[in-house]
């Protein structure tokens, strides 16, 4: 088993240790803080109950957490050591010493401050080039993005090995060309920060204000395409010269105040601080992560099906996660369910017990080969028939896993029957489906490519032998 060392386990640090878990890595804490163990308990139980949202596939067996009080107990074994103490260059580099005075010398040390650059932190190390910085995004354990930053004294080896780690639980890596002071996304997020303080100190806008203003309108576009794709389309037919040409001269009048900090009197603060209490003090801040967690997760699997920014990486992900094996019953599905599935009865609607099983079957099709390529050549398969059965409620963040067995799978049928297993293995429904292949030009039904039915044949010779499932060919309502 990989080991991962945290080495001070806030709120970012709790995010980290999510994340290496989640992924089948032991996980070995370590921070002076006596709320620590707590505080690291509420943030993995959010992230139980949403990375795994993510995926059509399961996340590996999860790893071991364990706290230490000894630096020595908590590195020795590690592979990848995680600081995250608070951001103070002199507290860095006093762990970092310690860190290193114990920690393995191929282990790499990846710090995730936020403005430090790895040439700061590398100053009077004892091994330089084993620090690097990976500055991740809160919530560490959904957010993809990690900003790598080495120096010119980090071999090329350690930033490829740190970006092939981080890509193995399931980040996106970006390695930031040359070191700068808040490396290259904490400098947008300062200059727009900035702004709204100057915005909100004149009158202009509330802090609920200033949210609407990115969240109705410009965050939207901004998680699909970032800026510049974005405002290439904002230049309609002719394109970034034409959009360079109308806007450029705003940035010479200037429309902004960039420049100046306003300065942090009681006054601002209390002001900040009372609008945002108006704006969210109604929720406790384990609530709010939870309501950024489903809508993220949910915008997350949006992106996911074009392959667009975040929504790639999960992708690339998913198919570095084993599949199960084709000879017992193939696991489909397996999540949590968000609390956008759940309805005014406090549980799962029914509506969402479908989508889940049309996601066995998709995941199904892929299985056998009916995977987007094949589709786009003109073969796919349609649903003509399906029949649930309501077993069992389900909640927000119960565990579900599907199982696939396959009644007929000839010519141009594929018959299957998904059985929706809660968190305690429970079955909460079954749905009982009949696919037909289709010819995608023609619209008409046709037989499925010799491999596809050769794979499809396999799943039903090795399925022809289970007894056929209780409820299978039920009608609605017949008698039990
Ligand atoms: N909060 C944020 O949005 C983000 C923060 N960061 C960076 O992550 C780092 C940590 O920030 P947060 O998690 O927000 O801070 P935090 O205050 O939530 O957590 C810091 C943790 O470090 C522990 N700690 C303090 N001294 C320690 C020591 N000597 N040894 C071990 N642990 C010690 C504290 O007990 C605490 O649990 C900073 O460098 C920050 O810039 C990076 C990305 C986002
Ligand atoms: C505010 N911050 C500078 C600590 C923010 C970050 O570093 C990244 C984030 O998660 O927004």
């Amino acid at each position: 088993m990989t080991t991962a060392a945290i080495i001070g386990g806030g709120v970012i640090g709790g995010g980290w240790a999510a994340r290496f878990l989640l992924n089948g890595w032991d996980v070995r804490v370590f921070d002076p803080d006596p709320q620590a163990e707590r505080k690291i308990g509420e943030v993995l139980a959010n992230a139980r109950r949403a990375l795994p949202s993510l995926y059509d596939k399961a996340l590996p067996p999860e790893g071991k957490l364990s706290f230490h009080a000894d630096m020595a107990e908590a590195v020795s074994d590690a592979v990848w050591i995680q600081e995250s103490v608070p951001e103070r260059l002199d507290l860095k580099h006093k762990i970092h010493k310690l860190i290193q005075q114990h920690a393995p010398r191929d282990a790499i040390l990846g710090s995730s401050t936020s403005g430090f650059k790895p040439s700061e932190l590398q100053e009077g190390a004892l091994n330089p080039g084993q620090i690097i910085v990976a500055h991740p995004f809160n919530p560490v354990y959904l957010l993809p993005l990690v900003e790598l930053v080495p120096s010119a004294a980090t071999p090329d080896a350690v930033t490829q090995r740190a970006s092939a780690l981080l890509t193995s639980v399931g980040m996106k890596p970006l390695v930031v060309r040359k070191e700068i002071d808040a490396h290259i996304a904490d400098r947008l997020l300062e200059a727009v920060w900035r702004e709204g303080l100057w915005l909100i100190k004149d009158g202009i806008c509330t802090t609920e204000e200033l949210d609407d203003a990115i969240r109705f309108g410009f965050g939207l576009r901004w998680a699909q395409m970032g800026l510049f794709e974005t405002y290439r389309i904002a230049g309609g037919e002719a394109g970034m010269k034409h959009f360079m040409a109308q806007f450029g001269p705003a940035l010479e009048w200037p429309w902004t105040k960039l420049m100046d900090v306003p300065e942090f009197t009681d006054e601002l603060v209390d002001l900040i601080a009372s609008q945002s209490d108006a704006q969210s003090g109604h929720m406790s801040i384990r609530d709010l992560e939870r309501l950024r967690d489903d809508n993220l997760v949910g915008m997350m699997r949006a992106l996911k099906k074009s392959g667009s920014g975040a929504g790639g990486t999960i992708n690339s992900h998913e198919a570095m996660l084993p599949d199960p094996e084709p000879a017992d019953l193939p696991v489909t599905v397996s999540r949590r369910i968000p609390q956008s599935w759940t309805d005014y009865n406090g549980h799962m609607n029914e509506a969402k017990y479908l989508e889940a099983a049309a996601q066995a079957t998709d995941r199904f099709m892929e299985m056998i080969g009916c995977d987007a390529e094949y589709i786009a050549s003109g073969g796919s398969y349609f649903t003509v028939e399906s029949h649930v059965r309501f077993l069992n409620e389900m909640h927000e963040g119960d565990a579900l896993t599907i199982t696939t067995q396959v009644l007929k799978g000839e010519g141009k049928k594929m018959h299957l029957f998904h059985r929706l297993l809660g968190s305690d293995g429970k079955l909460a429904a079954t749905v009982e489906t009949l696919l037909l292949h289709m010819d995608m030009k023609a619209r008409v039904s046709a037989l499925p490519s010799d491999e596809v039915a050769a794979r499809l044949t396999a799943y039903a010779t090795a399925h022809a032998g289970m007894p056929l499932p209780e409820g299978a060919g039920r009608h609605v309502g017949q008698k039990v």
